[in-house]
This record gives C-alpha cells, sequence and structure tokens, in this order.
C-alpha cells in the first residue's frame, strides 16, 4: 500500500536529556509533548533507557495520562520493560537493541537470532492490547523474522543512511531502505523509519511510498534551540530591565 500522507513521531527523549544533565525539573518532556501535539505530531515517542539517561519512569506514566496523540514507547526487550510495558499500556512499543555504554542505538535487533524470545515477547505485548513494532536494520532476513514474529509494525533503522560518510554510501544505504520498505510492505507489515534523521537527509526518506511513519528525536530538539534561542535572551533581559526598573522606582 502506498501512503498519500506520511506521519511524524516527535521523540522528546533529548528534551529529558537537558533536564537530567543539572537534575534539574525542566526543561519538561510532557510540556514539550503537548507542544509538539499542538504543532502536528502525530505521535510521541519515547525511549525509557536501561540506565535511565534522560527519560524517566514517571515521565512514561505521565506521557501516558496527558498526551492526545499516541504513545510509542521505545525500550529493550528485558524482563523489567516488559513488565512495565504491561502496566503502562502505551498504544505501541517499539523494542530496540540497547547497549549500556552506546552513545544512542546503535544497529536493529536481531530477531533471527532470537526468534523464540522474540515470539514470545510480541505475542504478550500484543495480547495486552499493545500495537508492537521491531526497530530493525533494512534487511530482508529480519524482515522475514518480524513477520514469523507476528509484529504487525517494523520501524527500520536509518541510522547508517544518515551517518554516511561519502554519498555513494548514503546512495547504497537509501536503496536498502528502500528496498526493504517495498518487501516489509509487501510482507504485510506498516513499515516506519526513524534515527539520525535532520532537516538535510528527511527528504529522500519521505520520497518511500511505502514508508508511513518517521520517528525524529534529536535533530528536531537540536534546531529548537535555535529557534528559540534569540526570543528567550530577549525575554530575559526584559525580565532583567524590568526588575531592575522596579527596584530604582521603588527607592
Ligand atoms: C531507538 C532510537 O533510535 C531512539 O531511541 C533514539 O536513538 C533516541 O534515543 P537515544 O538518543 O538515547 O538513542
Ligand atoms: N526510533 C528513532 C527515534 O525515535 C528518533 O531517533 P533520533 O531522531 O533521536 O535519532
Amino acid at each position: 500500500m502506498n501512503h498519500n500522507d506520511i506521519l511524524l513521531g516527535v521523540n522528546i527523549d533529548h528534551i529529558a536529556t537537558l533536564r537530567q544533565a543539572r537534575g534539574t525539573q525542566y526543561p519538561d518532556p510532557i510540556q514539550a509533548a503537548l507542544i509538539a501535539e499542538q504543532a502536528g505530531a502525530d505521535g510521541i515517542t519515547a525511549h525509557l533507557r536501561e540506565d535511565r539517561r534522560h527519560i524517566q519512569d514517571r515521565d512514561i506514566y505521565l506521557l501516558r495520562d496527558i498526551i492526545h496523540s499516541r504513545l510509542n514507547l521505545e525500550m529493550a526487550v528485558t524482563d523489567e520493560m516488559i513488565a512495565i510495558a504491561l502496566e503502562v499500556k502505551p498504544y505501541a512499543c517499539c523494542l530496540v537493541p540497547e547497549k549500556r555504554e552506546e552513545l544512542t542505538t546503535e544497529g536493529g535487533l536481531n530477531v533471527a537470532e532470537n526468534q523464540a524470545r522474540m515470539n514470545d515477547v510480541c505475542l504478550r505485548l500484543g495480547e495486552a492490547g499493545i500495537e508492537v513494532s521491531l526497530f530493525i536494520d533494512p534487511d530482508q532476513g529480519q524482515i522475514d523474522a518480524a513477520v514469523k514474529a507476528g509484529a504487525p509494525v517494523v520501524e527500520l533503522h536509518t541510522g547508517r543512511y544518515a551517518d554516511a560518510e561519502t554519498s555513494s554510501i548514503r546512495s547504497d544505504e537509501l536503496k536498502r531502505i528502500q528496498s526493504a520498505a517495498q518487501y516489509a510492505n509487501s510482507a504485510g507489515l506498516q513499515v516506519n523509519a526513524g534515527h539520525g534523521l535532520n532537516f538535510h537527509n528527511v527528504e529522500a526518506i519521505c520520497k518511500i511510498p511505502e514508508i508511513v511513519e518517521l520517528n525524529i528525536g534529536h535533530a528536531i530538539i537540536a534546531q529548537a534551540v535555535f529557534s528559540g534561542l534569540a526570543k528567550t535572551i530577549g525575554d530575559l533581559k526584559q525580565l532583567m530591565r524590568q526588575a531592575r526598573l522596579q527596584c530604582l522606582i521603588s527607592k
């Protein structure tokens, strides 16, 4: 099936990264989710990492209760995370590989090598009414394994495409994503994609008609800093001047 529109799930992890860096209450990922929805986000994605480096458990419960769109909980395939997902019951769970020391998600899940476990987890989450998505490399073997596991959705990892150091590697990676999207779509899966997408590399991905939804986070939050920096400094300077003026008047 080809899709006329392409959906955007906004990943709010890195709002929480900023908050955790200083142990403050701000910036609040819940507030970011509401702004994202008002701006047209079709869903909110949050990755509850095992090391809790950004999103915290409380964020997930609050997001579930407060947002109006679909919550996509990204998580590793661990017993702890599965228990949380079964309690939270988000709209969707995207199962991702996780290595504690990694800077960000490296590669997709090896569904084929963990078929029995993946079949079981997909069944349990699916029976709880959660839409299961498997974050995989654009690879036919992994797509076949996702079908076997009974997952209705795959998210193709676009990291290699996004990080390609030459245009020739980028073009090869794009071809891999295109043919994986066609293959997964013809196998009856919903095809999403994400990781490392930004203003410079997203257009070619949007032109793949089988892709239903993109999940984008880091680049949105990074760009938002610059979109808002000048106004924020202006607002603060105005507040400072007013405070000084009030002090002078009251003397
Ligand atoms: C699975 C995935 O691609 C997202 O989780 C994304 O990587 C944002 O989280 P991190 O930046 O913590 O990896
Ligand atoms: N699943 C990909 C995602 O949620 C966003 O990844 P990124 O844009 O932060 O690299």
